[in-house]
């Protein structure tokens, strides 16, 4: 059996997922309204929990299966597996969280090899909004996995009729391109916000893509996990969709709007990790450098515009 531990949007829509083919335990910090209500009103709202998702709050009680999603925030992953360290042990565990660590650098499958030794680490990534595989949309994702054998396995256990589900060995490539596409959606979003138009979002999305290559291949990624699911693919989708909370803290931005500080919005802290990586290591990382200067209220759109389009020339 598989058990889900992060009862936000993605941790519900995935268990609402498997749920079609087996029984499942959803774990959650405070499970008592979803729990009572069968559904997850504060994060999914409109989706109904099917019978065959035990909602609890005994991480003892949903630790005990094999396969664990683990769909906590990037920034919290390493803190949560640590505390349960013990519990963990020997399982498998399968981030389905996108980002990169503020203290490390480090991506999702890192962080669980770095906590959790002995245990099998995997992530599941691509594009997907939660309340698409909620209401049972057509979507693919990848699911990444040193291991090829429990990779497969896994593939096997987590496709369902309407999620389709693709595997790699490249856990690098895989666990960067979730993380970095959502620093250029801030950037897309920030650009439509501020009214520069849809031109100006292809080029962020192109060149955004280029950075995204150029990371990847600092860390030995395989470029052709960067053009797939989790890397292009997600890329468009982030982009180009209201629906993405990355898109719409750009647009946010770009406007001058308030945006809802409570939201996971997974590309601001990735955006200073990519930075300060990219800093140590003279990649050449300009959207990056803009998001952050956006972020940190250093930059407005429009200079940081115009200090990506006064750069020298170059070769594309
Ligand atoms: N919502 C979506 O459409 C998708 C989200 N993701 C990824 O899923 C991950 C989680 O995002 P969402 O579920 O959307 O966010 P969310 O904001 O809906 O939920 C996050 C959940 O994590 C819990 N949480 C936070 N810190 C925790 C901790 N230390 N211990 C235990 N639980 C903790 C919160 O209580 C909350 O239930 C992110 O990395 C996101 O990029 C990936 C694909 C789609
Ligand atoms: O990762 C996602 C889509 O694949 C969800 O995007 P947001 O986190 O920006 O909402």
């Amino acid at each position: 059996m598989v058990s889900v531990l992060g009862g936000g949007a993605f941790g519900t829509a995935l268990a609402i997922s498997l749920a079609q083919k087996s029984p499942v335990i959803l774990w959650a910090r405070a499970p008592e309204d979803m729990a009572q209500n069968r559904e997850n009103k504060a994060r999914l709202p409109g989706c109904e929990l099917p019978e065959a998702i035990t909602v609890t709050g005994d991480l003892a009680l949903a630790i005990k299966d094999d396969i664990l999603l683990v769909a906590v925030p990037l920034q919290s992953l390493r803190g949560f597996l640590a505390g349960h360290a013990d519990a963990f042990t020997g399982k498998t565990i399968v981030a389905c969280c996108k980002g990169i660590e503020l203290s490390t650098g480090a991506g999702p499958a890192t962080v669980i090899a770095e906590t959790i030794p002995s245990a099998t680490s995997a992530i599941l990534t691509g594009p997907s909004f939660a309340a698409d595989i909620a209401r049972g949309l057509p979507t693919a994702l990848t699911l990444a996995c040193a291991e090829d054998a429990a990779g497969a396995r896994l593939q096997q256990a987590l496709t369902t009729a309407n999620l389709r589900i693709y595997r790699t060995t490249d856990t690098a490539g895989a666990e960067l391109g979730g993380a970095l596409k959502n620093v250029v959606a801030i950037a897309c979003g920030a650009a439509m916000g501020a009214g520069l138009g849809e031109s100006a979002r292809a080029a962020l999305m192109t060149r955004g893509f280029a950075e995204m290559q150029r990371f990847a291949a600092h860390r030995h990624a395989d470029p052709a996990t960067l053009s797939g699911l989790s890397g292009f693919g997600d890329l468009t989708l982030t982009c180009t969709s209201q629906q993405s909370r990355n898109y719409r803290l750009g647009l946010a931005l770009g406007s001058g709007s308030d945006f809802d500080a409570s939201t996971t919005v997974e590309g601001a802290a990735t955006a200073r990790a990519m930075h300060e990586v990219a800093v140590k290591n003279a990649l050449e990382m300009p959207i990056t450098a803009a998001v952050t200067g956006l972020l940190d209220g250093s930059l407005d759109v429009k200079s940081a515009m115009a200090s990506l389009l006064n750069r020298p020339l170059k070769e594309e």
